[in-house]
């Protein structure tokens, strides 16, 4: 156990890293303060770590030379990253509110709030971050929504919750930073039988041959291991989650990477992303699959 200081002036106790990977991966993003994720998130309170989904909305854009015109940016690159969200909750299944859904990797807790919105149930969130659960929890606190949202510091492959605790769980941007035969043997442990689990994920199109250029940039930039399609197909099959749909989100996130890169947002990746889309070595791609 390590502490670390809390916004609210209180001391919390978090458990050491499971590796020295792991431990990389916390500081990062305890780091993390990019305006592209604040700024978007400041917009109405829904703070993410994804990117977007759909068309752009020009009429909405408006005129480039306005001097509002950036501000109207900022909000349609955040309503593309809500709308990426509710495609993946759209894949959850019937989720009553006595229920309770588990976002492995919830980042500053966007989804957990948008889940519990939606559904009534109860979100339970877990991260690396200390910084990051903590965020989660104060806007959940803000929310009122304290007894059904909460995000806490644990591994996904070794959560506390029950077997078969869980109705539905998804991964959302964050299954490139693990294993996926422990990740999968973890959701499939906490779902219920019939549960759901959905991932939304950025993987690497085994028809290209190995990971591209653009794709070993983007693991460099966020540390991380970005799988291919055939590693998620075969470790859920392995591991009792059996596919029901894969969506091929590429050309709905395309629009979000074009219109991002004309943003003064821009952190330095929008052209490994757009490059790997394009040429076909990297994919977006939704796999909701049920535990049987
Ligand atoms: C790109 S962010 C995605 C956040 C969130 N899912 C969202 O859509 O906003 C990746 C997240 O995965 C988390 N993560 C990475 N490895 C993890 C692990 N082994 N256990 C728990 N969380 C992990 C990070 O702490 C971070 O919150
Ligand atoms: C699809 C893939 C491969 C995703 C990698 C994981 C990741 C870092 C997602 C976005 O986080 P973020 O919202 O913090 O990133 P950014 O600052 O670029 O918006
Ligand atoms: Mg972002």
């Amino acid at each position: 156990m390590t502490s670390t200081d809390l916004a609210n002036g209180t001391s919390l106790s978090i458990p050491a890293p499971a590796s020295p990977y792991q431990g990389d991966i916390a500081r990062y993003w305890d780091g993390e303060a990019r305006p592209v994720n604040l700024r978007l998130g400041d917009v109405d309170g829904l703070y993410h770590h994804h990117y977007g989904v759909g068309d752009v909305d020009q009429d909405a854009l408006g005129d480039a030379a306005d001097s509002e015109y950036e501000k109207r940016l900022i909000a349609e690159l955040h309503r593309l990253e809500s709308a990426q969200t509710d495609v993946l909750l759209d894949q959850l299944g019937p989720v009553g509110r006595d229920d309770t859904v588990v976002d492995a990797g919830c980042g500053r807790g966007g989804s957990l709030v948008m889940a519990h919105q939606r559904f009534g149930c109860r979100a339970e969130g877990v991260t690396l971050s200390a910084k990051q659960a903590d965020f989660a929890n104060r806007r959940a606190r803000e929310l009122g929504m304290e007894e059904y949202v909460h995000a806490r510091v644990c591994n996904m492959l070794a959560t506390p919750f029950e077997t078969g605790q869980a109705k539905a769980s998804w991964n959302n941007e964050s299954s490139m930073y693990v294993d996926l035969d422990d990740l999968f043997a973890e959701h499939s442990r906490i779902l219920a039988p019939g549960g759901r689990y959905v991932t939304i994920t950025g993987c690497w199109n085994p028809r290209y041959g190995q990971p591209s250029k653009w794709v070993s940039q983007i693991n460099a930039h966020f540390e991380c291991n970005i799988h291919s399609r055939r590693e998620y197909l075969k470790a859920m099959a392995d591991n009792r989650l059996v596919p029901q749909a894969i969506v091929d989100l590429t050309d709905a996130t395309l629009p979000y990477w074009e219109l991002r890169a004309t943003s003064s947002l821009v952190t330095g990746i929008e052209e490994a992303f757009i490059n790997s889309y394009r040429d076909g070595s990297f994919q977006y791609v939704l796999i909701a699959a049920d535990r049987v």
